[in-house]
């Protein structure tokens, strides 16, 4: 499954839609995102560029604030307060992890729940677990990102055995959440699951979200299982420009030849998550816009 081809086109689909809302509404109906890093670490750097580049590709209007890694929690949670206050940021997302003295927590806490794009506050979770009740404003861009994929590549998850490795509150567990609201048979491995190979043979569908490199083989999935791998781990080669290259929880090469749909790392879910953010910021504006 092809997650930049994807992704490439929901962001075609999104630049329609915001064409659509400004020629409608005027440009107080431009979506607006505010992107919040507190220091210097590399990837997270990578992935805010990746946000914001995405938002000028689709005409969302992006906000960067980039704060010093001694930035103190209530310096942080002031600048939450101020986003959540202004009429042109419609979401709001602090890229994670967050330095050590932060606690993280109190910052996601502080987004207001109509802002929430990322899907992250504990009110959009809590909704996100419970069926037959208000749904969450906002569904986490990763998992939303692996359900896309799998519903655009015509993969039905009713009734299947899935196995999701990975209990995050970000990726696993609401992504879980979503497959069993789907109706499938949804088992959860972890770091104390005790024999998660056995696990992955029975599995119609295997998502890897475990932070691992490499740890889904070839010798676990059943013939044409549908395997998802979310993890995104750098192991140093010397070879590459950067001096690393990418691999994700799955050993790709292995699992190509057993699978009937996997997706790449790069280029699976990882575009995935970007094109979600964009989604999740064009429904927060939508809903303060009279319909038309
Ligand atoms: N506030 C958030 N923080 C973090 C999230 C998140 O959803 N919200 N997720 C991850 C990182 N992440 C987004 O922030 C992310 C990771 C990777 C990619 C991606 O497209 N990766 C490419 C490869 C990129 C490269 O070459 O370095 C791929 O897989 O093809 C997008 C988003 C943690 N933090």
């Amino acid at each position: 499954m092809d997650g930049k081809a994807t992704a490439a086109a929901v962001r075609g689909e999104v630049a329609a839609e915001v064409a659509r809302l400004v020629d409608a509404h005027g440009e107080t109906a431009r979506p607006g995102l505010a992107v919040v890093i507190v220091g210097e670490r590399k990837d997270s750097q990578t992935y805010v560029r990746a946000k914001r580049r995405a938002c000028e590709e689709v005409g969302i209007s992006s906000f960067g604030f980039e704060l010093p890694e001694e930035t103190t929690q209530e310096a942080l949670q002031d600048v939450v307060r101020e986003l959540n206050a202004r009429q042109d940021v419609h979401g709001i997302l602090v890229q994670l992890p967050l330095p050590e003295h932060i606690d993280d927590e109190k910052v996601l806490d502080g987004i207001e729940i109509g802002k929430d794009v990322d899907g992250f506050h504990p009110l959009n979770i809590g909704r996100l677990c419970m069926s037959g009740r208000t749904p969450p404003l906002f569904v986490p861009c990763t998992p939303k990102g692996c359900v896309e994929l799998m519903d655009r590549y015509g993969v039905d998850v009713e009734g299947k055995n899935v196995v999701v490795i990975g209990r995050s509150n970000i990726v696993g567990l609401p992504l879980a959440m979503l497959l069993l609201h789907r109706n499938a048979t949804v088992t959860i491995c972890h770091s104390r699951t005790r024999d998660t190979s056995a696990k992955v043979k029975e599995a119609d569908i295997v998502v890897a979200a475990c932070g691992i490199p490499k740890f889904v083989d070839k010798s676990w999935l059943k013939k044409d299982a549908v395997v998802v791998d979310v993890g995104i781990n750098a192991v140093d080669d010397p070879s590459k420009k950067r001096g690393y290259r990418l691999v994700g929880d799955v050993d790709y090469e292995g699992a190509a030849e057993v699978a009937s749909f996997i997706t790449p790392v790069p280029g699976g879910v990882g575009p995935m998550t970007i094109a979600m953010l964009l989604t999740n910021t064009v429904e927060a504006c939508k809903r303060h816009l009279p319909a038309k």
